[in-house]
């Protein structure tokens, strides 16, 4: 990066980062991807449970429904913590890109979703891996189902593996006038992604880290390992640490109740807390040229051009 490394940052499990559109999405989030339907209500009561307050889920995880279900009993067991205090993300397939496509999954994601969760937080296109007509109509359908009247459900809209061309591609569209409130990619170490990361920047755009433990692919990396030992320092920590410390909204997965729990852990609870990294450490992971692209089958779904 051309930026001088930051060491340490004031964040913990409470905060949240604002929205070119005013609203306020909580860092961390729990991801359900590969997360079995028959569990995914169960782990994502468990993951509020851990105090995460923001989930992560798609169409395509076939566990949205199931999500929504956790969010409601936790609610229900917990009149502390309001509807409100909970931020909820889904995704629209390939396959529901599209103007008349989009309305009709927005429909039926309203009907399934709304008996448990009133409304959803965030709605993404998961690709853009469709067409220039599919993903501007879409996004069409996409604005005007944030319009702000009573039918109001869907709150913020958003992307997720856009690439600054689509990005531009969606600017220049001529009834364009929502700006996604982030783009979900993702980003570790070996994928930084930091002239992406500039465009972002430069139009408010929040970026969201999907595969912050590379989905364990790194994990055994030596240079990683070695640092974790001199350090003493868990290798999950480190990574997540380092997310957090990009500036990111984290999306962590795990099947294991104990894994999530230690996940979140890595925030510090107290209110002025901060997490930090060594230099060496941050150097060592300091890698703007690297392009590893570990998930969507090692092919760069920000690149992706049309036939
Ligand atoms: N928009 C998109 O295209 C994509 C979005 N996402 C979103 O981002 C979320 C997170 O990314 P994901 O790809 O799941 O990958 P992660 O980087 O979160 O890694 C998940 C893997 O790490 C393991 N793991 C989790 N916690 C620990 C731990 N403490 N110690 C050791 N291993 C651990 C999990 O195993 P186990 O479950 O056995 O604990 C799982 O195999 C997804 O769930 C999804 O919501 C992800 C990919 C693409
Ligand atoms: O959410 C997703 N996680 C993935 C991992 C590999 C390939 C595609 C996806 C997704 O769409």
């Amino acid at each position: 990066m051309t930026s001088i490394p930051t060491t340490s940052i004031l964040v913990n499990r409470a905060s949240k980062y604002k929205l070119n559109n005013d609203k306020l999405i909580p860092v961390i989030g729990y991801g359900l991807y590969l997360v079995p339907k028959g569990d995914a209500a169960r782990l994502t009561y468990e993951a509020l449970k851990a105090g995460y307050r923001h989930v992560d889920t798609a169409e395509y995880y076939n566990n949205a429904v199931e999500a929504a279900q956790g969010v409601a009993s936790f609610l229900n067991d917990h009149p502390e913590v309001e509807r409100g205090d909970i931020w909820f993300t889904t995704k629209l397939t390939n396959e529901q890109q599209g103007y008349e496509a989009t309305v009709a999954a927005l429909e039926k994601i309203g009907k399934e979703l709304k008996p448990y969760i009133k409304y959803v937080d965030l709605v993404l296109l998961h690709s853009p891996l469709t067409s220039k007509e599919k993903r501007l109509g879409s996004w069409k359908a996409l604005q005007e189902h944030t319009v702000d009247n009573d039918a109001l459900w869907v709150k913020s809209i958003g992307v997720s593996n856009f690439g600054v061309d689509h990005l531009k591609e969606l600017f220049e569209a001529e009834h364009f006038y929502i700006k996604p409130v982030l783009n979900q990619l993702e980003l570790h170490p070996w994928l930084p992604r930091v002239e992406l990361r500039q465009f972002l920047v430069k139009h408010d755009i929040l970026p969201e880290a999907y595969s912050p433990l590379t989905q364990g692919y790194k994990l055994d990396d030596p240079e990683l390992v070695s640092l974790a030992e001199k350090y003493k320092v868990n290798k999950v920590e480190i990574l997540l640490r380092w997310a957090f410390l990009q500036g990111f909204i984290v999306l962590v997965k795990s099947n294991k109740p104990e894994r999530i729990a230690q996940n979140i852990d890595v925030l510090p609870v107290d209110t002025y807390g901060k997490i930090d990294l060594e230099l060496e450490i941050l150097d060592a992971l300091d890698k703007p040229e690297s392009n590893e692209v570990l998930t969507w089958g090692n092919v760069d779904p920000t690149l992706f051009k049309d036939t």
